[in-house]
């Protein structure tokens, strides 16, 4: 993983050299307190040594359970989802995957009518076991697969904490279960059995993608300047202190657009704490250049862009055409119209003064997205340690699941009552 950061010099918001080197001495401190938790496998910081803690041999075995299937469907939400889902849906596989990380009954529904239920291993994941929507959909899955005469006990992966609802449904129907790792919030769990245990029934090279992230830890160093994760983690918080309170990721790949789902709750639930942080809006290119690209150029100066790019890309070559005004494009090819697409974006906004860092991986692989995601999960440790925030926890969205859990029955919760007093100005069709 490269990152350029020359986009951010000058801008509006931006940062000056000196500005660097004053902050790299910040980085020098903050990444000894990192390198400390992780020695300590402190909360949080073990995040940052899952690609030597993590054990593929233990997923494999619990994985290998399982004779290869058509399809894995993924119930869990946020962390417990999203990792896995980068994985899956960036990389080619001949099992099918699914998530189920919402409850809208529509969805449900069409899904539950599409998938081979007798043929599917169904990933439960959820650290805590209590989370509300994960638990509906997996009680709701299983009772369809009951209603199939498919036996849920023989198709069924469980990974979660060491007690809680999973925990022991897992030992009450003896079903292969993994243990998630100890002190990782579930956003920084991508490399861990969380993450992992679907890439290893899809097939996936689960060494490789370790491998990609021990990549990103031996590059982690006490200066910015030679560490793109801190590089990337220092940047984005030294033009938020400078107004650029948006970062749109905006992937030049479609195989990285839920790398960039995965990236916002990594960034937004990290980093959004005592009335700061970043927000992360995600875009895709080219496509947002026909959209999105508009507000970030002439909108607001409020924000920077994140670009990021494989630099190998399959061929795809554009034929000859004498359509008027485009023959330009025949020979070339939709790699080369990407690129070229990326580099003017990447131009137009630092012609305008717009702050934009670029990432660029080799290719989207097993080891490059392990670098990658590791990457971005160290930049966000190194940009909540120079924020001076709780990054590890995320106790704002607990107000929320009281209030649902009140309005459902599920006990006496003062935030439910809150429900009901909410302000109404009705604006009805006439
Ligand atoms: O794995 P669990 O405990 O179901 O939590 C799922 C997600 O919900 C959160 O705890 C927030 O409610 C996220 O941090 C986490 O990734």
């Amino acid at each position: 993983m490269d990152v350029d950061i020359g986009n951010a010099l000058g801008t509006t918001p931006g940062l000056t050299e000196e500005t660097l080197e004053r902050l790299d001495d910040r980085v020098a401190s903050a990444h000894e307190r990192i390198a400390r938790g992780m020695d300590a496998d402190e909360f949080g910081y073990a995040s940052l040594t899952l690609p030597e803690t993590t054990d593929p041999e233990a997923i494999r075995e619990a994985t290998d359970a399982f004779e290869t299937p058509s399809a894995v469907l993924t119930v869990g939400i946020g962390g417990s989802a999203l990792g896995a889902g980068t994985l899956s849906d960036a990389l080619p596989s001949d099992v099918d995957a699914y998530v189920l990380d919402n409850v809208d009954p529509d969805d449900v529904k069409r899904l539950l009518g599409s998938l081979p239920l007798d043929d599917v291993v169904i990933n439960v994941v959820s650290r805590s076991g209590t989370t509300a929507e994960t638990l509906a959909n997996f009680l709701v899955v299983r009772d369809a697969m009951d209603r199939a005469g498919v036996d849920w006990t023989e198709r069924t992966l469980v990974t979660t904490g060491e007690e809680g609802n999973l925990r022991r449904l897992a030992d009450r129907h003896d079903l292969p279960a993994l243990d998630v790792p100890e002190g990782v919030p579930g956003r920084f769990s991508m490399l861990s059995t969380v993450g992992l245990a679907v890439a290893a029934l899809q097939g996936y090279d689960v060494e490789a993608v370790l491998a990609g992230g021990r990549d990103g830890m031996d590059a982690l160093s006490g200066s910015l300047f030679e560490s793109p994760a801190y590089a990337y983690g220092a940047t984005t918080y030294a033009l938020a202190e400078r107004g650029a309170l948006t970062n749109a990721v905006m992937p030049y790949a479609e195989s990285l657009e839920t790398f960039a789902e995965w990236f916002a709750q990594l960034w937004a639930e990290s980093l959004g704490k005592d009335g700061l942080g970043q927000t992360p809006a995600r875009a895709l290119g080219a496509t947002d250049q026909h959209s999105q690209l508009q507000l970030y150029r002439a909108g607001p100066r409020d924000k920077l862009v994140t670009v990021i790019r494989p630099t190998e890309r399959a061929e795809v070559p554009i034929p000859e055409t004498d359509l008027e005004g485009l023959s330009y494009l025949g020979g070339s090819s939709l790699g080369d119209l990407l690129d070229a697409e990326f580099d003017a974006t990447e131009a137009s906004l630092a012609e305008a003064g717009v702050p934009n860092v670029r990432i660029e991986v080799d290719r989207v692989d097993e080891r490059a997205l392990g670098e990658l995601c590791y990457g971005m999960e160290a930049a966000c440790v190194l940009y909540g340690e120079l924020a001076n925030v709780p990054t590890f926890t995320q106790p704002a969205v607990e107000w929320g699941k009281r209030a649902a859990r009140g309005l459902l029955g599920g006990g006496e919760f003062p935030e439910a009552d809150a429900v009901a007093e909410k302000r109404e100005l009705r604006i009805e069709r006439g």
